[in-house]
């Protein structure tokens, strides 16, 4: 991760944004926190995205032991790579130190899935070269029992391949270029895998055959690329609907629970 990132003092409120689905007092609760997707400038997807499915999952959790929460994180142009990851995970840091979360189960969906992505990349630098935020990250990673990348972007190199129309929204979060999105697969897997390893993560990858907006090249491509460096993984594929309805998704809600209880 670029240690040059240009002061932009942190958003404070932001985390008063954050949406508590469902809290319990149980000591052994298992925690979801949710990150949305938008391209990484959409205000039309919001922390309330998975609203509908926190409720299914919570009328699963008879046993009243799952707390749910979803995040915020500002948004480009006016934020850029990494700002807007920083933000994700300053106020997930936030949320574990102030209500004492343990095992955690980060739900990506999209771009979402991107910066969990980024998350699990940051053993790429040297401790001694992190910066504070990716302290966090590594810090973190200590309470994550469980990933899952919903519809992610991962290389985006590869997006552009596919959609080059996106680098209409790819510009915005890397205005000088996505050779500053150190995260690539190729670039990042080993480092993956010994997070994988190291904090004994279970990593799922879900994608919706009817993802109108991703095809299944990002998820084959990682999956393709973990395979590679014998990574542990598991992969849920179905008709989940289009690319916005995934974090609504009945199936995926169930797909979750199942797999966190
Ligand atoms: N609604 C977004 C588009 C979007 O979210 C998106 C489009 C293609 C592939 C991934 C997307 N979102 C990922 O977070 C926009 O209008 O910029």
């Amino acid at each position: 991760m670029s240690n040059t990132v240009r002061a932009i003092s942190p958003d404070v409120t932001l985390y008063d944004k954050t949406i508590t689905f469902q809290e319990v007092s149980e000591i052994t609760r298992e925690t979801v926190i949710y990150i949305h997707g938008g391209a990484w400038n959409d205000p039309d997807n919001t922390p309330n995205d998975f609203n509908q499915l926190a409720n299914v999952i919570e009328s699963m959790d008879v046993k009243s032991s799952i707390c749910q929460y979803s995040i915020e994180y500002r948004l480009s142009p006016e934020i850029t790579n990494p700002r807007n990851l920083y933000d994700v995970v300053t106020n997930i840091t936030r949320l574990v130190e102030e209500k004492g979360l343990t095992n955690l189960n980060l739900v990506g969906h999209s771009v979402g899935a991107t910066f969990i992505w980024q998350i699990l990349s940051v053993l790429k630098d040297a401790r001694e070269e992190m910066n504070e935020v990716q302290l966090q990250m590594l810090k973190l990673l200590q309470v994550v029992k469980r990933v899952f990348l919903l519809d992610g972007i991962y290389s985006i190199k590869e997006l552009l391949e596919e959609y080059p129309q996106y680098n209409s929204f790819t510009k915005l979060a890397f205005p000088e270029g996505i050779h500053l999105y150190e995260e690539e697969p190729l670039r990042v897997m080993k480092y993956v895998r010994e997070a994988l390893s190291h904090f004994d993560i279970d990593m799922h990858m879900v994608h919706s055959y009817r993802d109108e907006l991703l095809s299944l090249r990002q998820t084959n491509s990682l999956i393709s690329c973990l395979q590679n460096h014998q990574a542990k993984f598991e992969l849920y594929l179905d008709d989940l609907g289009l690319h916005n309805d995934v974090y609504k998704s009945d199936k995926v809600a169930k797909y979750i629970f199942d797999n966190i209880c």
